[in-house]
């Protein structure tokens, strides 16, 4: 049956309120409007960002919301005026979006959009600042402007990129958020040259990813950090060469990696979210040119700081969203290099439905787990 202009009903996890367990309901997704598009979600994986938003720390957190940002599926439907993708099209919606027009998409300097910004921070759609999502009349908020955590959700057609039709959903699905944005990290924010000695501070799917993307640029060595000494094993797989386990050591971390390294890192990269450890990945930087790379989100109200000659004398501190990467135009690229290179599959530590949830999330905070991705029609 076409659905195209319909008010279509399905299946959607609605955070009602902070911490509250998600609930699986009907929800009614409008058509696309004017410069929009209606996904069918098949697939998503939950990223530590959406706990951290449903755990009402998010400045920009507002309820009830359909979470979710990590996604893949085929378009449905098209709004007025959609000409880069059509029903049928497999995508990744990118919470990160790409106009190519805004001030931003112009500089060449930043992979920030300006465009719909203002109305995903509010959970709704540019066209009418409205949601496209209701249940029995009540509108229900849309979260980064992707909320894939609903069997079909609608996006602004700059938030959008259309992907080869051969890959696997199930798998890209990961490069609409922490691989991409790992990677990235080391490719365009901090631009990693080869032999060059890296920290990685977090062993979650984005630290690893920075250990893959620092393997490819030629880091001679990948000094691993976290406090579950658990991680290294696998972390061994992602290019870490070598780890630490803070909790093992007397002294401040960045001093036992100072006096590991003659000097401190060249680039180190803070992949939790922690403004402590975002202090110490500067300050374990060697003096001169040593970059630290933020990564992790830190919750409302956290504040970082250091003594300011920790920058006047040569180290730069920095911070990536979505790895620095053009999402409608890169995204597309991320993928066909998984068709050949990146590793994607070695993330996906468990495959559940959308049902399951409130048990993904839990399983989250387990330190086997990497990402969860959930089948969003089983
Ligand atoms: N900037 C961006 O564009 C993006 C940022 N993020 C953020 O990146 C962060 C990491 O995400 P995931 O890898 O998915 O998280 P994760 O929770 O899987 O990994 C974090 C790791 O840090 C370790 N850890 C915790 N406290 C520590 C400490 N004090 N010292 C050393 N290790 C410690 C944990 O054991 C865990 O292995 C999150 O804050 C997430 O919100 C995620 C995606 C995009
Ligand atoms: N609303 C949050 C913002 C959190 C944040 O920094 N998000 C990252 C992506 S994290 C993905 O998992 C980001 O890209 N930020 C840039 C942006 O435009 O949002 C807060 O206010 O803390
Ligand atoms: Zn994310
Ligand atoms: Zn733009």
């Amino acid at each position: 049956m076409a659905t195209q202009g319909q008010v279509i009903t399905c299946k959607a996890a609605v955070a009602w309120e902070p911490n509250k367990p998600l609930v699986i309901e009907d929800v009614q997704v409008a058509p696309p409007q004017a410069g929009e598009v209606r996904v069918k979600v098949l697939y998503t994986a939950l990223c530590h960002t959406d706990a951290y938003t449903w755990s009402g720390k998010d400045p920009e957190g507002l309820f009830p919301c359909v979470l979710g940002h990590e996604a893949a599926g085929i378009v449905e439907s098209v709004g007025e005026g959609v000409t880069e993708v059509k029903a049928g099209d497999h995508v990744i919606p990118c919470y990160q979006a790409e106009c190519r027009e805004c001030k931003f998409c112009k500089s060449g300097k930043t992979n920030l959009c300006g465009k719909v910004r203002a109305a995903t921070g509010v959970g709704v759609m540019m066209n009418d600042r409205k949601s496209r999502f209701s249940i029995n009349g009540k509108p229900i908020y849309h979260f980064m402007g992707t909320s894939t955590f609903s069997q079909y959700t609608v996006v602004h057609d700059v938030s959008v990129a259309k992907i080869d039709p051969v890959a696997p959903l199930e798998k890209v699905c990961l490069l609409g958020c922490g691989v991409p944005t790992g990677l990235g990290a080391v490719w365009n924010t901090a631009k990693v040259e080869p032999g060059s000695i890296v920290a990685v501070f977090g062993l979650g799917t984005v630290g690893l990813a920075v250990a893959e993307g620092a393997k490819a640029a030629g880091a001679s060595r990948i000094i691993g950090i976290d406090i579950d000494s658990k991680k290294f094993d696998r972390a061994k797989i992602f290019g870490v060469t070598e780890f630490i386990n803070p909790k093992e050591h007397e002294k401040p971390i960045q001093q036992v990696i100072v006096d590991l390294t003659d000097g401190g890192v060249d680039y180190s990269f803070e992949c939790i979210g922690n403004v402590s450890v975002m202090r110490a990945a500067l300050e374990c930087c060697h003096k001169g040119w040593g970059t630290s790379v933020i990564v992790g989100v830190a919750a409302s109200g956290q504040e970082i700081s250091t003594r300011p000659f920790q920058l006047v004398t040569g180290r730069v501190w920095k911070g990536t969203a979505f790895g620095g990467f053009k999402s409608r135009s890169q995204v597309p690229s991320l993928v066909d290099k998984y068709l050949k290179e990146i590793k994607v599959d070695e993330y996906i530590t468990h495959n559940m439905t959308l049902a399951d949830i409130n048990k993904a999330f839990d399983l989250m905070h387990d330190g086997d787990c990497l990402r969860v991705v959930l089948n969003m029609f089983v």
